[in-house]
């Protein structure tokens, strides 16, 4: 069979020299990679070969075909369209893919080097794990299938019975976008969501990895890892080969095409909550050229859209409440990655603290809360930090079982362990600064970047906020602990060591500032000044918070949401005077608050956001499973229409409730086999079910 170059060659040999001048005068004028110096002595051969180094086989025949219609050469045009139609079987693909198998290699073994580890911690105090030896396991699930865009009519009828039908089952990542036995068909483009910390991006990180050191998924020529906190980054146009040739190769030759064939292609999107540029799927702007300069907007949604490599596969992942962005008629297949199980938590510390682990799940197990929030992995790895030095101490009753308390005592163990490192020294800098002042310049920081949605910042955005990292500086300590630095184009890059964190110290920040100066960042300066002579000065911040949240297109300033009202309770803050002794405590009555979520409640559209307000309520030891109840009653959250996620998040909810625990009223909800069935985890966990 003849291969791609053997055909261009007999279609350029069928050109007289002066057609030859004019076909080479069209492909340097229309693509920059060729350059007119290039063209001036080429003969056949070396114009093929550097038009297939430059677009890779496909891409050349197509662009060949049109240079020759231009020249009204339309006979040799449809003679190489059909000779390359018919010589696209099985053999000559293969041998189209072997031109892919050096690059390929290549870019298995620098995505081994980057994947091969993780940061546990963060650059300066945490350290290097390999990923397979702290793996665990999570546990992950295939629910609703999506629809899919432009099929058959009957293919979407039985997509839409599949949604109605599909069981809820175990599902491992490295078999998400294999062939199945059964349908013989195969997922190409999954989303993938997953509560905050749950473990999406190491589940992406092990499927990579797998990959790269060639276990899993072999079939696959090329998988590139794009995360939207890096594409958040790339400012201007570019086209997709660029992109693909500056991340990921070292010279913008190296990968001149892509691959034909089924899945031959991977990308993967992660933390599609990260996003900060706009998607707009309904604008109808189809862009198919791979070589062509464009916005990342554009080549994301192109790609989803299947406009661009159409055979690519494509996976994405998001918090719950983003994953809305991307139409569900454009997603084959909907997963949640769900944590640990109980066996898996155990694990979990067992693999990351074989000396203590015992010690450490013990003492986990004895608070119900605490327990079950380490189903999520970015708690137990709190967890490991905040109780690794509390069971040095004798005394264990400072376990925290809420979410901010546990925020709070990670900062505290933050702050014990800098102080601890800095002991020895001499003579304390004379010029140190207050531990309260580089929480509130950190929170700063951490608040203004993330009503931005900047997740990414830079030096001047730290001295902004009047913080130093130079190496011994004042702050350096705590701001080590904090942050992850990182080199992206020699410019030093920083971010929070985990999202949660910066959302923390956020809500503390606008906690504190609320707190010391009644100030409310949410109203417009000259509101809130008028507001500072109202009553009630939290009950306005925290109904101003709840507003801009709900507001959010992609939920960016929910988990902030539950922090800054968890902080409002006494108990929370009796954690936080151990670090800020200066904080006044006082009982704050927030009923208020509480009153209006249930009001928002009744009137929110959006289940994702229902239960984040449950969540809320949680925070603020409201006895909200009435409302829970009572909207599952009414059919404003109906057992049939809840999806799987959203019935994960709902049972998470109860299960943290502490008067579920103690009891649970089965009866008071719409009987339906499937809630029942949903409700065991509660049930189960609960003293007396009625
Ligand atoms: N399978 C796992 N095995 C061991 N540790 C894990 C696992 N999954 C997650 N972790 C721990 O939890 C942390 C958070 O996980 P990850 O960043 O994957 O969460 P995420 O779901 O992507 O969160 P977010 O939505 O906030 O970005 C990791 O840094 C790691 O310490």
């Amino acid at each position: 069979m003849a291969s791609v170059k053997d055909l261009l060659l007999n279609s350029l040999k069928d050109l007289r020299e002066d057609d030859l001048k004019e076909f080479q005068w069209h492909l340097e004028k229309d693509h920059e990679c060729i350059k007119k110096s290039e063209m001036e002595n080429a003969d056949r051969l070396k114009t093929v070969d550097k038009m297939v180094a430059c677009f890779g086989p496909e891409e050349t025949v197509k662009i060949t075909v049109k240079i020759l219609k231009k020249m009204n050469q339309n006979n040799l045009a449809d003679q190489l369209e059909n000779n390359h139609k018919q010589g696209s079987t099985a053999d000559d693909r293969e041998a189209t893919l072997h031109e892919y198998t050096e690059p390929s290699h290549r870019l298995k073994d620098k995505l081994k080097q980057e994947y091969e580890q993780i940061l546990i911690g963060n650059s300066e105090t945490g350290h290097l794990e390999y990923l397979n030896d702290i793996y665990t396991d999570l546990y992950v699930v295939g629910n609703e299938t999506g629809g899919r865009v432009n099929d058959h009519e009957v293919i979407q009828i039985e997509s839409n019975h599949n949604r109605l039908t599909a069981k809820e089952k175990p599902i491992k990542c490295k078999d998400m976008f294999k062939v199945q036995c059964d349908t013989g068909r195969r997922n190409r483009k999954v989303l993938t969501t997953g509560i905050a910390g749950v473990g999406k991006t190491v589940s992406v990180n092990k499927f990579i990895i797998d990959w790269a050191k060639r276990t899993e998924n072999q079939d696959i020529v090329f998988i590139f890892p794009l995360p939207f906190r890096r594409l958040n980054l790339i400012k201007g146009e570019c086209s997709l080969m660029e992109l693909l040739n500056k991340y990921f190769f070292s010279s913008p030759e190296e990968l001149p095409s892509l691959p034909q064939g089924d899945g031959k292609v991977m990308f993967i999107f992660d933390g599609l909550d990260e996003c900060r540029f706009p998607l707009n799927f309904k604008e109808d702007d189809t862009f198919t050229n791979v070589n062509e300069k464009t916005t990342v907007s554009k080549i994301i949604i192109n790609l989803i859209k299947k406009h661009l490599v159409s055979s690519a596969l494509i996976w994405i992942t998001s918090r719950p409440a983003a994953a809305s962005l991307i139409p569900r008629n454009y997603i084959n297949q909907m997963t949640e990655v769900r944590g640990f199980n109980d066996e898996q938590k155990e694990q979990y510390f067992l693999k990351n603290s074989p000396e203590v682990s015992e010690n450490i799940f013990s003492h986990i197990k004895k608070s119900r809360s605490l327990y079950i929030m380490c189903h999520i992995p970015v708690f137990c790895w709190i967890s490991l930090t905040v109780l690794q030095p509390l069971l040095a101490q004798e005394s264990s009753d400072k376990t925290p079982t809420t979410l901010t308390g546990m925020y709070t005592s990670f900062l505290i163990s933050q702050q014990q362990q800098m102080e601890d490192k800095y002991c020895d020294e001499p003579k304390p800098n004379s010029n140190a600064v207050s531990f309260d002042q580089i929480i509130l310049k950190l929170g700063k920081l951490a608040f203004q970047q993330l009503e931005k949605g900047n997740l990414i910042f830079y030096k001047e955005d730290l001295e902004e906020c009047g913080l130093d990292v130079r190496k011994g500086s004042v702050h350096s300590g705590l701001c080590t602990r904090m942050f992850q630095e990182e080199k992206v184009s020699k410019r030093s890059v920083y971010s929070f060591v985990h999202l949660s964190v910066q959302e923390f110290l956020a809500a503390l920040y606008v906690f504190l500032i609320n707190k010391k100066k009644k100030a409310n960042p949410f109203v417009k300066r000259w509101k809130e000044i008028t507001q500072k002579f109202y009553i009630k000065p939290l009950f306005q911040l925290h109904k101003a918070a709840v507003d801009k949240a709900l507001q959010s297109e992609n939920g960016h300033l929910d988990l902030f949401l539950r922090f800054l009202l968890g902080l409002s309770l006494e108990s929370n803050q009796s954690d936080l005077k151990e670090l800020l002794p200066g904080l006044k405590l006082k009982t704050q009555n927030v009923k208020d608050t509480a009153d209006y979520i249930k009001k928002k409640i009744e009137k929110e559209k959006s289940v994702e956001r229902t239960i984040n307000l449950f969540h809320c309520l949680s925070e603020l030891r409201d006895n909200f499973v009435e409302e829970i109840q009572k909207n599952l009653s009414s059919g404003n959250l109906s057992a049939q229409n809840l999806s799987s996620a959203q019935w994960s998040g709902l049972v998470f909810v109860l299960q943290m409730s502490e008067e579920t625990q103690k009891m649970f009223e089965l009866q008071k909800y719409r009987r339906s086999d499937e809630a029942v069935m949903r409700l065991l985890p509660v049930i189960k966990n609960t003293r007396r079910a009625l």
